[in-house]
C-alpha cells in the first residue's frame, strides 16, 4: 500500500531547459550594474585578458553603463518584470502546455535569475534523468550558444549523480524556423498601412575579429536573411545592432543603415530581428524606440519594428518541432 502523499502519477523523467541570456532583476543601477558586472566578465564574452580587461569594466564600464542602460531598461519595463524574462516564462508555460505531463519544461537566464544551476537542480530532484538543454539562439555563437551549455556544464560538474543531457543545435537555416519567420513578418506586413521600401533584418553584432577566429555567427546570419528572403520573395536589408566597445564590429551597422536610407530614397522601413527569440531591450528599446527616432530625424516617414516570433502560435510551434526532434528518441526509450 502507497502513503496518500504518494504520487500515483509517474514522474517526469525527461526535462527540457529553457536558456535565454538574462536580464537584470530590476530596471535600476544597482540591479543593471549587479547584470552587467557578471554579462561582462565572461570570458566567452569579452575576449581580452582578464588582467587588462577587469580594471576597465570595473573603472570606466561599470561606473559609467548602468545608470544608461537603467534608463533604457526603465522605457522597456512591464508588469511581469523584464521583457526577455517574461516572454522566455511565457515559451516555456505554453511549452509545457504542447508536451503535456511527461516532458518538464523550464526556463533559465546565463546571467542572473534564474541561474541554469538552480534550475537543473530543480529539474534532477523533480525526477529528470535526462534533461534537454535549450540556448534559444537560432545562430550559434560562442558568446551565446557556448557559454550558456559551458554554464549547464559547470552546474553538473558539482553533482554525484548527473542526468544524460542533450543540447538543441542552432536552427538558423532550419525551415521550420525560416517558415514562422516568413508566417510572421507576411502577416505583419499585410496590417501595415504602407508598402515599406525595404525590409530590414537587424541582428546582433559580434567583434568582427571572432568571423575571422572562425565562428559561425555571421555566417549563420546571413544564411537566415537569405532564406528568409526567399520565402518572402523579396531581399532583405541585413544590418548588425548594438555595438559594444571601441573594437570593429560586424558591419553594416543597423543605426548607420537606418541613417543612411532617407538620402538613398528609402523612407519607408519595417525592421525585424530575427535572432533575437524574445523581444528584449535589444530590440523594443534600441530598434523599436531609438531606431525609428533616427530613422525619422535622418528624413524618413514610415517605420515599423516586426517583434520577434515570442510566446506567438507559430513561434511555440516551431521550438516544440525543433525540440520534439531532439527528444525523439529519449521519448521513445521511456
Ligand atoms: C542574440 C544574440 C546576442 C549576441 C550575439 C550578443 C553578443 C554580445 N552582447 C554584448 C553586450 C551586451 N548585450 C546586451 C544585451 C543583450 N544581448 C542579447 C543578445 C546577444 N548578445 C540580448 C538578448 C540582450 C538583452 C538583455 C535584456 O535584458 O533585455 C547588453 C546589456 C544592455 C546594455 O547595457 O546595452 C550588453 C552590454 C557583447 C559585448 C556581445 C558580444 C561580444
Ligand atoms: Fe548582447
Ligand atoms: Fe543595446
Amino acid at each position: 500500500m502507497l502513503p496518500p502523499d504518494h504520487p500515483t502519477v509517474p514522474r517526469p523523467t525527461i526535462g527540457v531547459l529553457l536558456i535565454n541570456l538574462g536580464t537584470p532583476d530590476a530596471a535600476d543601477t544597482r540591479a543593471v550594474r549587479r547584470y552587467l558586472a557578471e554579462f561582462l566578465s565572461d570570458p566567452r564574452v569579452v575576449e581580452i585578458p582578464k588582467l587588462l580587461w577587469q580594471p576597465i569594466l570595473r573603472g570606466v564600464v561599470l561606473t559609467t553603463r548602468p545608470k544608461k542602460s537603467a534608463h533604457a531598461y526603465q522605457q522597456v519595463w512591464t508588469d511581469d518584470g523584464s521583457p526577455l524574462a517574461a516572454v522566455t516564462r511565457a515559451q516555456a508555460v505554453a511549452l509545457k502546455e504542447a508536451f503535456g505531463a511527461d516532458v518538464l519544461v523550464d526556463w533559465a537566464m546565463r546571467y542572473g535569475n534564474p541561474s541554469i544551476d538552480d534550475r537543473l537542480r530543480a529539474m534532477k530532484a523533480a525526477g529528470c534523468e535526462r534533461i534537454l538543454l535549450a540556448p534559444l539562439y537560432p545562430q550559434y555563437c560562442a558568446a551565446t550558444t557556448a557559454t550558456a551549455n559551458d554554464k549547464a556544464f559547470v552546474a553538473l560538474a558539482g553533482m554525484r549523480w548527473q542526468p544524460a543531457i542533450r543540447t538543441l543545435p542552432p536552427y538558423y537555416d532550419d525551415p521550420a524556423y525560416i517558415a514562422a519567420l516568413a508566417a510572421n513578418v507576411r502577416g505583419a506586413l499585410e496590417t501595415l498601412d504602407f508598402a515599406p521600401d525595404a525590409v530590414i533584418a537587424s541582428f546582433h553584432g559580434m567583434p568582427q575579429r571572432t568571423l575571422e577566429l572562425g565562428d559561425p555567427y555571421h555566417c549563420h546570419c546571413r544564411k537566415t536573411a537569405r532564406l528568409l528572403g526567399e520565402a518572402l520573395e523579396r531581399p532583405l536589408t541585413v544590418a548588425f545592432q548594438s555595438r559594444f566597445g571601441r573594437a570593429k564590429w560586424l558591419e553594416p551597422a543597423t543605426d548607420t543603415t537606418l541613417e543612411a536610407m532617407p538620402a538613398q530614397g528609402i523612407r519607408k522601413v519595417a525592421i525585424l530581428a530575427p535572432g533575437f527569440s524574445a523581444d528584449c531591450l535589444e530590440t523594443l528599446e534600441e530598434l523599436a524606440i531609438r531606431g525609428r527616432e533616427s530613422f525619422l530625424a535622418a528624413g524618413g516617414t514610415h517605420f515599423t519594428y516586426l517583434p520577434c516570433l515570442n510566446d506567438s502560435a507559430e513561434g511555440v510551434a516551431m521550438l516544440r518541432a525543433l525540440l520534439a526532434r531532439e527528444l525523439e528518441g529519449w521519448r521513445r526509450a521511456e
